[in-house]
């Protein structure tokens, strides 16, 4: 791509609503981030944004990349208007902070990333393309490193190295080179400068740069409070300031005098002078769509399907400790109880609460151990899916998600029924086990769901917990060992139906009585209540033995699985379309 363009952006404004608290009132204010914002950039050249700590830089990038969510405003590709989804495709966008999956390589990293955006070629034109950055951005011998072992400045390198894989025809650099030493700012810059000999737009935003470092810049955008008080090539800037009388000394480094008048000078003087001398209207006519603009594909829900899986596995594997924990507790909980139940023999009356607490533990146990273990981890992986929403479908993701937690759930029930069924002296059979570890799996999708609803809709662990604990003892009320469901009458009688507790319950009661023939007799002087058959014993828990309960309770735990999955997923989306950068 030879051909020059520019783009423009026109009378943005950016405004936030912050809540003020005055005693007993809340007020809502306005606070303007930018204020009528116009400018222009173009390609070829090395384009730089400097300005003080908090002036808007961050803002003016997302909002002219289309990452942002603005009052008002327009961009413009010559002269060609565009929406921000054009703006967004057609560009690369690197973050101030570096969010990864660390426990992939380096290669595995762009792998992913290359595999999801160059999906029309194979795999040899992916690892050469993955070959190719590495080598520009020095990390070839990190090819094999996993991102969590990385330096920061390698780090930043390999986010850049990301956001070249397609190719952009505009990169948006926040910060490129903040936290780098003077070689790994040195090999950024150079890297900018060129991608923008290419024919790209290259828009960066650089705290206090060196000296040597300004030497790399073409053109400077000057901003402070918001607002625009310079744009123009370097050689333009010395005389803008000239013109104010303000003299940049000579082997002063002109950034930092730049920077130091924004914050001395009368920036609404300095903004004036520019807009008066202002004449940077793009001249070139051609129309945007006769620019060959790189932008990027949109593919098929299952081929991202599969490198989210893929991805999702190589987490599993190398985070065991993390991913696996919550799981591996479970297991060593069920072991000391099986332990105790190895003493609690069946025969008679007397081992009817016990194996009803138990099974009550069990349902439990497996509610509790697949919620936490989503809402523990999710937090973290959302963080990532926010910084990636454009790499591939929501719906993807969150499959992805949903079914990298099936084998998980199934080896851990399995496991803890299996210890249950081998070390307790309560309950037997290969049926009743595969039975048993049915249920146990639904309860358990349907508690990761519940977790996933809860991790998508609130930002932080700490609200999720505010939230989640009331509503974990109101529906462990409802299990049916605390309160018996069938004496509830009236507002509070559904509660039970949204109860994964109560299913658990129910369906493993059901399933363990329903092939015990007979109770052991009752004694003359017995003190505690006497049960005759099994449907008194059940129905002293409000369990109600008929053929179809089981099969009810399975029907009605897929219901619930599948409206917890659709809060979770319309958490997500909410999510993404809220985010503001
Ligand atoms: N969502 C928001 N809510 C409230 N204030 C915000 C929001 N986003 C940005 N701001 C405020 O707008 C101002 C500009 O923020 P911005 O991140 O664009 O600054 P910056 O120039 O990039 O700063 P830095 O160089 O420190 O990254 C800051 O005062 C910031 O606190």
């Amino acid at each position: 791509m030879s051909q020059q363009f520019f783009l423009s952006w026109h009378n943005i404004n950016v405004k936030v609503s912050e809540k003020k608290h005055n005693f007993c009132k809340t007020t809502l204010t306005e606070k303007i981030i930018l204020e009528d914002v116009s400018g222009s950039v173009e390609s070829g050249a090395l384009n730089v944004i400097l300005g003080n700590s908090g002036c808007g830089k961050t803002t003016l990038l997302t909002s002219i990349s289309g990452r942002r969510k603005r009052k008002s405003g327009s961009l413009k590709i010559n002269n060609t208007t565009i929406s921000d989804e054009t703006a967004r495709n057609v560009s690369g966008y690197l973050y101030q902070e570096d969010i990864f999956t660390n426990c992939l390589t380096v290669f595995e990293h762009l792998q992913f990333i290359t595999g999801l955006q160059c999906s029309d070629k194979n795999e040899k034109t992916r690892n050469f393309i993955i070959k190719r950055q590495l080598s520009e951005l020095s990390l070839e011998r990190h090819a094999d490193t996993l991102i969590e072992k990385l330096s920061s400045g390698e780090k930043r390198r390999l986010s850049l190295a990301g956001e070249l894989i397609s190719n952009p025809s505009i990169l948006f650099c926040d910060e490129p080179t903040t936290g780098l030493d003077s070689y790994n700012a040195f090999v950024v810059l150079e890297k900018l400068k060129t991608i923008a000999t290419l024919g790209k737009i290259v828009l960066a935003t650089i705290h206090q740069p060196s000296s040597q470092l300004f030497h790399y810049f073409d053109n400077i955008t000057l901003m402070a409070e918001g607002k625009i008080v310079f744009q123009g090539s370097k050689h333009e800037s010395k005389l803008f300031f000239d013109n104010l009388n303000l003299h940049c000394p000579k082997a002063f480094n002109p950034a930092e005098f730049y920077i130091n008048c924004l914050t001395k000078e009368d920036v609404s003087k300095m903004e004036l002078v520019y807009k008066t001398q202002k004449n940077r209207e793009p001249q070139n006519h051609v129309h945007f769509d006769n620019l060959f603009l790189k932008k990027q594909t949109k593919n098929c829900i299952f081929y991202d399907l599969k490198w989210l899986l893929w991805r999702c596995y190589l987490n599993t594997k190398r985070n065991k400790i993390i991913n696996l924990g919550t799981y591996f507790y479970s297991m060593m909980q069920i072991l000391i109880i099986s332990i105790f139940y190895s003493e609690v023999t069946f025969s008679g009356q007397d081992a009817i609460q016990s194996i009803q607490g138990l099974l009550s533990y069990c349902g439990t146990e497996f509610t509790f151990t697949n919620m936490y273990a989503v809402i523990y981890i999710f937090p973290e992986e959302v963080a990532i899916f926010l910084r990636e929403k454009n790499l591939y479908s929501t719906f993807a993701y969150f499959i992805a998600k949903l079914l990298s937690l099936i084998p998980l759930s199934i080896v851990t029930n399995m496991i803890c029924l299996g210890i249950l069924f081998m070390f307790s002296n309560v309950l037997h059979g290969f049926c009743l086990w595969l039975k048993m570890t049915y249920v146990a799996f639904l309860v358990s999708i349907v508690s990761s769901s519940l977790g996933l609803a809860f991790s998508a809709t609130f930002s932080t662990i700490e609200h999720v917990d505010l939230f989640l604990g009331p509503l974990e003892f109101i529906l462990l009320l409802f299990s049916g060992l605390l309160v018996k469901v069938d004496s509830v009458k009236g507002a509070f009688n559904w509660i039970k139906y949204i109860s994964p507790f109560y299913y658990a319950f129910d369906s493993l009661s059901n399933l363990f009585w329903k092939d015990v023939g007979k109770i052991g007799e009752c004694t003359f002087n017995q003190t505690i209540p006497c049960y005759h058959n099994v449907s008194e014993v059940l129905q002293s828990y409000g369990i109600y033995k008929t053929y179809d309960t089981v099969a009810y309770n399975i029907l009605f735990l897929h219901i619930l699985g599948a409206v917890f999955c659709l809060l979770g997923f319309a958490g997500i989306v909410r999510k993404k379309m809220s985010l503001s950068l």
